[in-house]
């Protein structure tokens, strides 16, 4: 099985589809922000606080080296700026996970733990920015995925059985 690179905007549900479509199917899934959290023993928010952007885009680096070079038959959820490494279609079938910014706050934002959610997202502090850089992205998103799946309105399962029919094509 090739590998699957899951993408997609901070709060998208890449985590959420992902562990449906390990209960689904006989991929292992692991989690770029885990490895390098793993790595570091420090979470997101505090690599962003202590060592700056710039530090964890370089470790994002590294784990993309790593990935492209040794795993196999994985589900490979990312962090939301994980699109730009250059070997990312190296990695994997790259499946983009889509939908409109307003939607994917008010998800977040439902959730009971909400605050702890948003917090842990340096780059969802400041809505104004995070919107721009959604939009930033969007283009660049699509342009490198192999396949598309909007999650709008629909459960993390129904999403990963989605993803699990149209990923067959590629196998
Ligand atoms: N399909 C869905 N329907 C409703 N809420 C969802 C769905 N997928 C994810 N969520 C919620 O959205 C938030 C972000 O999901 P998460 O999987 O952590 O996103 P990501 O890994 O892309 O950052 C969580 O609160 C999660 O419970
Ligand atoms: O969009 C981004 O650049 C980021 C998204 C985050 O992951 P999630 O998409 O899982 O929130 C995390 O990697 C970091 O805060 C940077």
């Amino acid at each position: 099985m090739k590998n699957i690179v899951l993408i997609g905007f901070m709060g998208v549900g890449k985590g959420s589809v992902a562990r449906e479509i390990i209960k689904l199917s006989d991929y292992m899934s692991v989690d770029t922000d885990d490895l390098i959290e793993s790595m570091e023993n420090r979470v997101i928010k505090k690599i962003f606080e202590q060592s700056g952007e710039a530090y964890f885009r370089n470790l994002e680096k590294r784990v993309s080296l790593w990935l492209g070079q040794n795993v196999t038959n994985t589900l490979i959820s990312t962090g939301g700026g994980f699109y730009k490494q250059d070997n990312l279609k190296e990695i994997g079938i790259v499946v983009f996970l889509n939908s409109p910014f307003e939607k994917i706050l008010k998800r977040i934002k439902n959730h009971p733990n909400a605050v702890k959610k948003l917090k842990k997202r340096p780059l969802l502090k400041d809505l104004k920015k995070a919107k721009e850089l959604y939009y930033e992205r969007l283009p660049q998103y699509t342009a490198v995925a192999d396949i598309t799946i909007d999650v709008t309105d629909k459960s993390a399962l129904d999403c990963a059985k989605e993803l699990l029919l149209k990923v067959k094509q590629y196998a």
